[in-house]
């Protein structure tokens, strides 16, 4: 059975990694694609390394009829996206990649991102959609919450740490380096060639990032009390992947153990031998999470490195992942290519 795909935001960044990935998958097929400034374009027109497929030209959201459609990707900026997602048929199963309801308290939505939400009710029924811990509750949701990546590559780290209480919760310091796909297509002056290359710098400094709001809610309900992080990002002049260094207070040989036990039977987790480390050079393009432990010299301090593609584990390869658990299709499925390397 193959299912009906509409992507929202389809002239975007992860839009268009969304259609990469959906081009060979069995169980879905595009039937409507939206831009906004780009409305009216063929996708080849924006994104020449998709000419080879058949797919029907972007159109406004407005265009789409929902009618025939089994499940849409809103690959929207945060805002827009609940806008959106409001006025869409109240039983169209929708996967949203903006961080408009990964938070379930309203407070806390406010606080990270300077203003009331505007779809209540919708931010109730969201799930949360980092798959590997929410499958059962995805299985059966109707609008599933894409995390966000940086916060995705910090949780596969640290979830199953703080769920067996192996580590100090009071000393934990999460270093990330980012490449810029994650901050999306628009133009920025940050993001020019010039300004971006040969460099790199720390933005959101200060526990200011947003993700901080998914780090507090998803790692207080496991700890089952508060826990705040140390967190920075940095902007370093590549164009995919995510690298996280924790630095956490445990037992080195405790940690991998833990690690590797959580993720022993999850196909896109992979934990290293104890040591090793990953680089984002071994995930591009691909599903795959990749998890090392290394001990301090000083004994009982250990550092957690977890790398993966924003553009797919971090955001439209989560999400096809949630679709397919949430369209009853193998969770796999579409998933499974290898990483693109060198
Ligand atoms: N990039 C990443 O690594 C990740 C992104 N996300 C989130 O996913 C979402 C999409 O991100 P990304 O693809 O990077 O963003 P882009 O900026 O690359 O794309 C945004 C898309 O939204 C469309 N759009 C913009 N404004 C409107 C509007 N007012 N009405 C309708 N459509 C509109 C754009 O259309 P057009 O260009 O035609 O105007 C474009 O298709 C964002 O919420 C982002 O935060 C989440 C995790 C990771
Ligand atoms: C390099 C860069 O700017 N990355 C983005 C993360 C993108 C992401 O996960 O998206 P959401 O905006 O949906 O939370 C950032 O850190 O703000």
């Amino acid at each position: 059975m193959t299912h009906k795909i509409a992507i929202l935001g389809a002239s975007g960044y992860t839009g268009a990694e969304l259609v990469r990935l959906i081009a060979t998958h069995p169980g879905m097929e595009i039937v409507a694609l939206s831009g906004e400034r780009k409305a009216g374009l063929p996708m080849a027109a924006v994104f020449p390394h998709l000419r080879h497929l058949d797919l029907p030209d972007l159109v406004k959201i407005d265009q789409i009829d929902f009618a025939g459609v089994d499940l849409a990707f809103c690959a929207l900026p945060h805002a827009t996206s609940q806008a959106v997602i409001k006025e869409l048929p109240r039983d169209l199963k929708v996967v949203d990649l903006s961080a408009d309801f990964r938070l379930r308290d309203p407070a806390a939505y406010e606080k990270w991102y300077g203003k009331p939400h505007a779809a209540l009710e919708l931010q109730k029924e969201a799930v949360y959609g980092l798959t590997e811990f929410y499958r059962d509750d995805i299985r059966n949701a109707r609008l599933v919450a894409g995390t966000g990546c940086n916060a995705a590559a910090g949780q596969y780290g640290l979830r199953p740490l703080i769920a067996a209480a192996v580590i100090d919760l009071d000393d934990i310091v999460m270093d990330l380096k980012a490449g810029v796909s994650g901050a999306g297509r628009a133009l920025k002056e940050n993001l020019l060639h010039a300004e971006l290359s040969e460099g790199f710098h720390a933005y959101a400094v200060g526990g200011t990032h947003r993700h901080l709001g998914e780090f507090d809610q998803e790692f207080s309900a496991i700890a089952g009390r508060p826990v705040e992080v140390q967190f920075t990002p940095h902007l370093i002049p590549a164009n995919r992947g995510i690298l996280v260094t924790t630095y956490l207070k445990g037992d080195p040989g405790r940690v991998h153990e833990t690690l590797a036990n959580a993720y022993e039977d999850e196909t896109f987790i992979q934990v290293l031998p104890m040591g090793e480390h990953p680089s984002t050079r071994h995930m591009r393009g691909s599903n795959f999470v990749h998890v090392g432990v290394v001990a301090d010299r000083r004994p009982g301090r250990a550092m957690v490195i977890v790398a993966l593609d924003n553009l797919t584990k971090g955001s439209s390869g989560q999400a096809i992942q949630n679709a397919n658990l949430m369209l009853g299709i193998a969770e796999e499925e579409g998933l499974m290519l290898a990483p693109c390397f060198p």
